[in-house]
């Protein structure tokens, strides 16, 4: 099986026709890929991009093809799905202001050149959640870029489709999540076209790692929120004087390790209902 893109935390194969998407255990912060892996975030993680798919299958039709037929040695952490024409869109959709959109938006009080209100601060909830594509730039940062220019890289209804599905998604997520005490700040989505020109839901939807997940019980609008699922290596990795954030970084403390790996095995329960098993 032949690797043709690796990620982060994530590989791709391509396996005859069908791509293979492989969740890994490790966990990055600050863009840093920690070297210590987190037993079970890739299975918990594809699980419930799986329980997502499902349920997004009425707003947009998706990648998987199947979850079981996948090699023994990536059983629960991989997805064999079709292979798609990708779009060069980061689809991001903002329901609350922080990271490099609060950035962008002190600096032109805009975000993807949309327009927001005055007087929002860090972890402000958006008047309505917004759509702020990005390029998918090949090494550093992705750069924001406007509606116009998304149109004219792939055309008007094609973007129009994309904000649409993208803001859907986004918001079906919140709401879903809202229920169980969570807030989704923001995700990240990856379209496809199938080769009919259907376009597809691809890559992870709404994980702790497209996403900002905060504890909704915790928001404090006006000062950085704590992340569900990576506080814990964050607050542990800032109490290190002499690591400098540059690979590989230090071993995570056993500790540390145990409860991150509760925290996603919480993000999968009280998104999903269901028991990890
Ligand atoms: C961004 C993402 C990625 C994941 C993991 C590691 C590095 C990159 N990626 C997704 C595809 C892709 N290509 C064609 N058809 C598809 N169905 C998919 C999907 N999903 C290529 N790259």
């Amino acid at each position: 099986m032949e690797l043709v893109h690796s990620g982060k935390v994530r590989e791709v194969y391509a396996d005859g026709d069908d791509l293979i998407l492989v969740a890994s255990d490790r966990v990055s912060v600050y863009d840093v890929v920690l070297p210590t892996p987190i037993p079970d975030k890739g299975r918990i993680l594809t699980q419930l991009s799986l329980w997502w798919f499902e349920r997004l299958a009425d707003i947009v039709p998706n990648h998987v093809v199947s979850a079981a037929d996948v090699p023994a040695e990536w059983a629960g952490r991989a997805i064999r799905c079709r292979r798609l024409e990708m779009l060069p869109v980061e689809c991001i959709a903002r329901g609350y202001l922080t990271g490099l959109g609060l950035q962008e938006y002190r600096k032109n009080g805009t975000v993807s050149g949309v327009a927001l209100p005055d007087g929002l601060t860090e972890a402000s909830q958006l008047p309505e959640p917004v759509f702020t594509p990005t390029t998918k730039a090949a090494e550093g940062h992705d750069e924001f870029i406007t509606y116009d220019e998304v149109a004219s890289g792939i055309g008007a209804d094609t973007a129009d489709r994309l904000r649409e599905l993208t803001l859907r998604i986004y918001s079906r997520g919140a709401e879903t999540a809202a229920e169980r005490g969570i807030v989704i700040a923001d995700t990240k989505l990856e379209f496809g076209r199938a080769p009919d020109g259907t376009i597809v839901l691809a890559d992870e939807v709404l994980t702790p790692d497209s996403s900002r997940f905060w504890p909704a019980d915790q928001w404090r609008p006006g000062q950085p929120q704590n992340s569900l699922d990576k506080q814990f290596v964050r607050d542990w990795s800032s109490t290190l004087a002499d690591w400098d954030r540059t690979p590989p970084g230090p071993r995570i403390p056993d500790d540390i390790v145990e409860a991150t790996r509760a925290r996603y095995v919480e993000c999968y329960e009280r998104i999903t209902g269901e028991s990890w098993r």
